[in-house]
């Protein structure tokens, strides 16, 4: 069996949480810490390098000890704007995402992802529960890059749509339902605190 090949970890906390009242959700404290530190602690372990996508506060994410950087294309354009930056910025071959607000995300979601994209020789592998895709929860080769930026150059945004054009494999995490847990609103998150403690 070969080596793995190292994989750059990216949190993606570029959004405007909108749903939450325009507030940034990495940084909103579940049990008394923001989400994204949440979310570090998980994908630091499984990475060889870990970096963190974010449009504002970056000297608050700066404190996390990881390097931050902005979208490269203007107007909060999605989370393929955050994936697209990271792919710019990766050292190595292949990037991983999780989003800033799902704290409970799967401690085997890159081994499982890269072991299907290895055996597929896919270029993307994205997770899945049942019949329900998590886009923003992905293994992507840095070297689709100059396809991504043809695809923003030409006015693309939605994730699905840009997916569709890859060699891509899905990967089941039914027995993980639960860790692709995402916190939307100030109900979701009160439930969170109220529910898991
Ligand atoms: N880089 C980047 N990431 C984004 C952008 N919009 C959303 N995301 C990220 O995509 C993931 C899923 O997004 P949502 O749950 O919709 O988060 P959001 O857009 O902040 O929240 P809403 O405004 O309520 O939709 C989160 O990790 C967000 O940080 C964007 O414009 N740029
Ligand atoms: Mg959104």
């Amino acid at each position: 069996m070969s080596a793995r090949e190292k994989i750059t970890g990216v949190i993606l906390a570029g959004g405007q949480g909108r749903r939450m009242g325009s507030v940034d959700k990495g940084l909103v404290e579940l049990r008394g810490r923001p989400m994204a530190e949440w979310v570090i602690e998980r994908l630091r372990p499984q990475v060889d390098e870990l970096i963190i996508n974010a449009n504002q506060n970056a000297e608050r994410y700066a404190t996390f000890g990881y390097p931050v950087f902005p979208d490269d294309i203007g107007g909060f354009a999605g989370p393929l704007a955050g994936l697209h930056a990271a792919l710019s910025r990766a050292q190595h071959p292949l990037v991983a995402t999780a989003p800033c607000d799902s704290p409970f995300l799967p401690e085997d979601l890159v081994e499982r992802l890269y072991r299907a994209l290895d055996a597929a020789g896919a270029e993307l592998a994205v997770a899945r529960t049942f019949d329900q895709p998590h886009p923003v929860f992905c293994l992507c080769r840095r070297d689709v890059l100059p396809h991504l930026d043809e695809f923003l150059a030409s006015g693309g945004r939605k994730i699905d749509f840009w997916y569709a054009t890859l060699k891509i494999i899905e990967v089941q995490f039914d027995d993980k339902e639960a860790a692709f847990r995402n916190i939307n609103t100030r109900d979701e998150l009160d439930d969170v605190d109220r529910i898991d403690r």
